[in-house]
């Protein structure tokens, strides 16, 4: 399987680089994976609502031209779908079980994902209704898609 994660920005605190290689490392075994990083908008606090659209719009379609046409999307949105571990195994597998190999998640800016985005994503999945910044949203969905795997391929893992 391919597996690719969007991200906004550049990764800048060390602790989650390391944290971000270490699974890299970790996912090599089981799928082919690639780190895209588009750059992000100056978003400074006082934007109004058509400035903070703009800045997610720019993100948005330097996201969207990272997606192939035929990858399952599945955008990291707060008002997505929760899923346990074994249920994002389960989606996971069927998508390769129905062809579809090659799979992109998107995480959004400081700003959030923009409605084009959101349009072009199959799935939204919700990591809890709580806000995570986006770099630490990565290494999170990377720890998850990490133990996906292992309980595809029934290893043992941390319950
Ligand atoms: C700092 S958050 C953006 C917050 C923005 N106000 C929003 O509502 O999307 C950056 C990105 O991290 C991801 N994210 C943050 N918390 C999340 C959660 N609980 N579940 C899923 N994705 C989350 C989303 O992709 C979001 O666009």
């Amino acid at each position: 399987m391919n597996i690719t994660i969007v991200t906004v920005g550049k990764l800048k605190e060390k602790y989650l680089k390391m944290g971000i290689e270490e699974y890299e490392k970790r996912l090599r075994p089981y799928a082919k994976i690639q780190l895209a990083e588009v750059p992000d908008e100056k978003a400074p606090e006082q934007l109004s609502d058509a400035e903070m659209e703009m800045v997610k719009k720019k993100e948005g379609e330097r996201i969207l031209s990272k997606i192939p046409a035929d990858a399952h999307v599945i955008a990291l949105a707060i008002e997505g779908k929760q899923r346990s571990s074994e249920e994002l195994a389960a989606n996971l597998e069927s998508l390769m079980t129905y062809g579809k190999s090659k799979v992109v998640f998107v995480i959004g800016g400081s700003l959030g994902l923009h409605a084009d985005v959101l349009k072009r994503a199959d799935e939204k999945l919700s990591f809890s209704k709580m806000t995570f910044p986006h770099q630490l949203m990565k290494l999170v969905l990377m720890e998850q898609v990490y133990r996906a795997f292992r309980i595809m391929k029934n290893e043992p893992y941390h319950k």
